[in-house]
């Protein structure tokens, strides 16, 4: 079993009095359209394989760095999601998200960073269970999570078959 994080740094822009804007309030998170490996070509957040002796919030702190060049502290969990694979755990996925971070996102050989409004998310560019937590994540709720796929490695190719959530969990 892989054990995983994912952060999703958050912000909020001054829109002014910019008549266009729409209902976010100007809140954004920080995405990566990522470059290679699982998920290649999709959004999500940044995040990766945690190493052996590293905590998830190390994972995350190291991975957000090593991917975009930001450096995320005050990390608050979100989340715990098990992703199985044919009956089987295949990754374990630690999500967290912070306000508090230092640095500009900055491209690298892994990923594209882009800052989107929470409302245009584009989940129709991400892994299919994404649309199903992610919004919940962003709006500051808590979750736990098990998705089931099916049809062999690798898991970015499975067919998603279905879900359990549950909401406002303690870590
Ligand atoms: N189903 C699903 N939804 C959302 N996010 C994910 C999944 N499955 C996943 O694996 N993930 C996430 C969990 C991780 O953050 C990444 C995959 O990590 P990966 O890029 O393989 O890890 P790295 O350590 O960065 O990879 P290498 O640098 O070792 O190649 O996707």
């Amino acid at each position: 079993m892989i054990e995983a994080t994912l952060c999703f740094p958050l912000r909020t822009i001054s829109r002014g009095d910019d008549p266009t804007a729409d209902g976010d309030d100007g809140r954004e998170v920080l995405l990566i359209e990522k470059r290679r490996g699982l998920g290649e070509g999709w959004y999500n957040g940044p995040g990766g394989k945690c190493e052996p002796g590293e905590t998830p919030q190390e994972c995350a702190v190291r991975e957000t760095r090593e991917e975009v060049g930001l450096d995320v502290r005050d990390l608050e969990k979100a989340g715990e999601l098990r992703f199985l694979l044919d009956g089987e755990v295949h990754t374990f996925c630690h999500v967290f998200r912070t306000r508090s971070f230092t640095g500009e996102p900055t491209p690298s050989e892994e990923a594209r960073p882009e800052w989107v409004p929470i409302g245009d998310v584009p989940y129709d560019q991400m892994w299919e269970d994404d649309r199903l937590w992610l919004p919940g994540v962003l709006e500051g709720k808590t979750v736990r999570g098990e998705f089931r796929f099916e049809g062999g490695e690798p898991l970015d190719e499975a067919a998603f078959v279905d879900h359990d959530l549950e909401w406002d969990v303690s870590f």
